[in-house]
């Protein structure tokens, strides 16, 4: 469905838990995690329709977010669902791939397309102080398994941290040189869990870039499978790419195809936009899916044309990442 500022939205994200087996510093608080349940939580079956629900107005890719997916129990039961629906042509995860490797061969076998790996470190004792005791090995581990099932494209998320991994860009540029793997450096974002972001650990994608010229020939590529905002250059002589994904410094709005389903069931149709419309709620009071085909185009129609996060995440009460599904 096209929205009002001439958008295609196809793109569902859906976060499955708020749950998370780490406590990434720029997402999470490491304590007082209230733990919404299982009743908020939407059920497996709930999910799946209003997935069904959504192919009708259009959507045609699904990504399996959250908190972290894959702690979701029968996540491989939804994907064989969702996968089984001719409508949908793609669907993919973004995990921090402590439990990828063990669960690889099952996910793919349901039908899992693509998966995006979350690491922002290639030390191990930097990975666990980032992610409060996450393992350098597991994800290796789990990017080598994607590979090994030419998953292909596998592409890893690092954000860009001054004071933290500014100094491995280039060591990490690399492995897009060295392996056939999709490298994307992110702008650190003012959102979510504010107590570790301030503006001057900000890199903008320029600066990583330039950085990364020092070395290697970058080619303006092409897009690499997906539906993401990340630019992509081709690592002259090596096997990837790297890709650039800039909300702050380049904003990608305009070319937004996407809307969030959180974890409890609330239809964001802005990552950065407080606005939700609740599903939950839908769910329990409508038997047949004309009343949220109405929610899914309302949620499409009142998208707002771009974020405002130069002004701050704010104060009032608005989600952390890990309850939007980042
Ligand atoms: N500003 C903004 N940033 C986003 C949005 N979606 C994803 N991101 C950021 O981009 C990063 C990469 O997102 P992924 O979950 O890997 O998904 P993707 O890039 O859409 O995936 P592909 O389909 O593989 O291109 C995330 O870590 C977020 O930080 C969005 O809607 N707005
Ligand atoms: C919230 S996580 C959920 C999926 C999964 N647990 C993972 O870590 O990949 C999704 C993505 O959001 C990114 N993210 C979280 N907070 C961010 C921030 N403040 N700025 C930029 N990216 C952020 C993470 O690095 C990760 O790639
Ligand atoms: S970024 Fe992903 S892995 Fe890290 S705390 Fe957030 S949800 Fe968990
Ligand atoms: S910030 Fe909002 S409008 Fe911009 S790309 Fe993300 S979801 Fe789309």
């Amino acid at each position: 469905m096209i929205d009002s500022h001439s958008r295609k939205i196809d793109y569902l994200r859906i976060s499955l838990t708020e749950r998370c087996n780490l406590r990434c510093r720029y997402c999470m608080p490491e304590e007082g995690v209230e733990d919404v349940g299982h009743n908020r939580v939407l059920t497996l079956e709930q999910i799946f329709r209003l997935v069904r629900a959504a192919t009708q107005v259009g959507f045609h890719k699904v990504r399996l977010t959250g908190g972290e997916p894959l702690v979701r129990k029968n996540i491989v039961k939804l994907i064989a669902d969702i996968a089984g629906l001719p409508e949908i042509d793609n669907i993919s995860i973004t995990t921090n791939g402590i439990l990828f490797a063990d669960m690889a061969e099952d996910l793919k076998s349901a039908g899992l397309k693509r998966v995006n790996f979350s690491l922002d470190s290639l030390v191990s004792e930097k990975v666990s102080y980032i992610t409060r005791g996450g393992q350098l090995a597991d994800v290796q581990r789990a990017i080598f398994k994607a590979l090994e099932l030419e998953m292909h494209p596998v592409k890893l998320n690092v954000v860009a941290i001054r004071g933290f991994n500014d100094d491995e860009i280039l060591d990490i540029a690399q492995l897009a040189y060295a392996y056939p793997l999709h490298v994307r450096f992110i702008e650190f974002m003012p959102i979510g869990d504010l107590s570790f972001y301030s503006p001057e650990k900000f890199i903008s994608i320029d600066e990583i870039r330039a950085k990364i010229e020092q070395k290697y020939e970058l080619l303006k590529g092409k897009d690499i499978m997906g539906s993401g905002p990340a630019k992509y250059y081709n690592i002259v002589g090596g096997q990837g790419s790297v890709g650039l994904i800039s909300p702050i410094s380049h904003h990608f709005c305009d070319k937004c195809n996407r809307i969030r389903l959180t974890a409890d069931g609330r239809l964001r149709s802005c990552l950065y936009d407080s606005k939700e419309i609740d599903l939950k709620l839908a769910l329990l009071n409508c038997s047949n899916d004309e009343q949220l085909l109405k929610l899914f185009t309302k949620a499409i129609e009142t998208k707002p044309g771009r974020h405002q996060m130069q002004e701050g995440w704010g104060t009032e009460n608005r989600r952390k990442m890990f309850q939007i599904g980042g």
